[in-house]
Order: C-alpha cells, then structure tokens, then sequence
C-alpha cells in the first residue's frame, strides 16, 4: 500500500517523519517535487536519515532551484508542472510520496498537491505541530483533504506533547492519532528508528 505523507505547514516534520516511517516499513521514497536545491533535498535527507539503500529513493519528477511554493518555482525556472508526470513511480515495495508544504500548496496555477491526492486516492498521513495553532491548522487540511474524498489515514504529531491539542484534533477531527515523534535533540538514523518504534505502531500504517 502506497502512504502519502502531507502536513500543515512546511517545515512541520515531513520528512524526518518520512525517513522514519520509509525505515520502519522497509519500503522506498519519492519526493515528487523538489523545491529547492542548494541547501539540500528532502530525498538526500530521507537517504541519510533513514539509512536504507540509495535504489530505494526514487528520482524527483521535477528538481526546481528556488526554494518556493512548486508552482513558483517552476516559473522562475520556465516549467511548467505536468500532473501526469506526476504519476508514482514503480517500486516492488511499498511506497512513501512526500508533498511539499501543506495540503493546499500549488503546483500549477490550478492544481493544488490535494488535487493530485485526489487522483492518487492513496492512504494519506497529516503531520501536523504539536504547539499552540495546531488544532486550527490541523482541522483545516482535514476538511480540504475530506471535501475532496482523499483518503485520512490518520494524523502524526511532531514535537513536545499536548494532550488536549491532539485529542482534540482526533476528536473533533475525526481522525486516527498515529502517534507523536518528539523533538530529537540528536537526528540520526539509530534515535529516529528508535522513536518511530517508540512512539508509533507499525500495524498502524497497514
Ligand atoms: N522530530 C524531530 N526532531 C528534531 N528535529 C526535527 C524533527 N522533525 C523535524 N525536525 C527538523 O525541523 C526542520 C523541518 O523538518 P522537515 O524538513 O522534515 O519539514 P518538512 O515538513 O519536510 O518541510 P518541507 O515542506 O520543506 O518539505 C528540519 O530542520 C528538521 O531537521
Ligand atoms: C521550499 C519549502 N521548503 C517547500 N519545499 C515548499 C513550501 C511551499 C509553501 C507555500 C505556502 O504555503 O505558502
Ligand atoms: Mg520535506
């Protein structure tokens, strides 16, 4: 079964939860867009991160150089983003696809990342912050997501607990709480391997 790993926000914890969750199952990588070259890229972060073979990170369908919203970025260096370019790569294992920012970042001037999920109609994963402005964000990208029949299969938190925001993201929203992945002091393959099976229940991703 192929996940889908979104958020709400950029910079939230996709793909440090990515890294962990590709590791856990064993499974292979795919940022379909990457925006943003110079300071790395997510799929260069998920190799180290999550220690697994280099053939196990698919290529990027497009490499943009402006660390920008996908649909800006494509301007500035003249592409145009095809959705169906877009189509997940083959892998003989499971596969994790990475958006880029939240749900509703543009990918053309009419093509949101939610619209392409709706294609897919893959099992999608929020990551969502666990500090105050969570609990509107979160409910948001959940009703973007359900008002176009996209798959929940449940939200991941990233960051110190708070017991009263995400139960009630998980209540009001609906949804399944994955888990929580805490703020590591030290990101490495071996604590983040430890904190994915710590805190998140493998069963839980199908
Ligand atoms: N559990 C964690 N412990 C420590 N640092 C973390 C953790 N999760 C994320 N970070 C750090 O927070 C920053 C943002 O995380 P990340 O790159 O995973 O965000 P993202 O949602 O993938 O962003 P983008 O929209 O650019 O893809 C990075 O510097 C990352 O190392
Ligand atoms: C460049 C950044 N790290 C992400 N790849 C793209 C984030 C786009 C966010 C757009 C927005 O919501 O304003
Ligand atoms: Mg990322």
């Amino acid at each position: 079964m192929t996940l889908v790993v979104t958020a709400t926000d950029t910079d939230v914890g996709k793909t440090v939860f990515s890294a962990a969750l590709t590791a856990a199952i064993d499974g292979c990588y795919w940022k379909p867009v990457q925006a943003g070259l110079d300071d790395g890229t997510d799929s260069e972060r998920v190799a180290r991160l999550s220690g697994l073979p280099a053939d196990r990170i698919l290529p990027e369908a497009y490499r943009l150089k402006t660390p920008a919203s996908p649909h800006f970025a494509a301007a500035i260096d003249n592409v145009l983003i095809e959705p169906e370019r877009l189509t997940p790569p083959a892998c003989d294992r499971r596969l994790v696809i990475e958006g880029a920012g939240g749900a509703l970042v543009p990918l053309t001037g009419g093509i949101l990342y939610a619209d392409m999920f709706a294609r897919w109609r893959y099992e999608t994963i929020i990551v969502a912050r666990t500090s105050l402005g969570t609990i509107n964000h979160s409910l948001m990208t959940i009703e973007a997501l359900r008002s176009r029949d996209v798959p929940i299969l449940g939200i991941a938190f990233i960051g110190e607990a708070n017991e009263d925001s995400e139960n009630t993201i998980a209540a009001i929203g609906r949804v399944k709480r994955l888990g929580r992945l805490p703020h590591l002091a030290t990101l490495d393959t071996a604590s983040l391997n430890a904190a994915f099976a710590a805190h998140f229940r493998i069963e839980d991703f199908g």
